[in-house]
């Protein structure tokens, strides 16, 4: 696991995802060197499933170790590499918000 951030204040969640998927967009537009991002969303398509993948798992084990701190952490880069997929793929955040308003009741 990465060095994790020592002292995390709440946010709000949407300006959060937005700007974030702002960003990775922009990877793709306009890939810098080194971006990891823009490996991602340009590299081999199995690269970023699997990093998907593994990314559910780390929150699940979190998860069984009943581990707070890390269960936000691993939850941080699953959330990431969605984005990254949606990117990847042309789902846009609107459309992932649409989807969940119409099963809202
Ligand atoms: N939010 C993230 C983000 N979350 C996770 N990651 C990367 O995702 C990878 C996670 O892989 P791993 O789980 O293997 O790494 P780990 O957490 O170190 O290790 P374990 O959890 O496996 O123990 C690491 O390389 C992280 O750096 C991220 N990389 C980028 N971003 C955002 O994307 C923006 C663009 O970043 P570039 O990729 O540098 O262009 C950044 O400004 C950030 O806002």
């Amino acid at each position: 696991m990465g060095e994790r951030t020592a002292d995390v204040k709440d946010a709000r969640i949407g300006e959060t995802l937005e700007g974030l998927a702002a960003t990775i967009h922009d990877r793709r537009t306009a890939p810098v060197d080194a971006s990891y991002t823009a490996r991602l969303l340009a590299g081999n398509e199995d690269e970023l499933l699997k990093k998907l993948a593994e990314e559910a798992s780390e929150v699940i084990m979190a998860c069984k170790d009943d581990d707070h701190d890390h269960i936000r952490y691993e939850a941080g880069d699953l959330a990431y590499h969605l984005l990254v997929t949606l990117e990847r793929y042309g789902v846009t955040l609107a459309e992932l918000a649409g989807e969940l308003e119409a099963r809202r009741r």
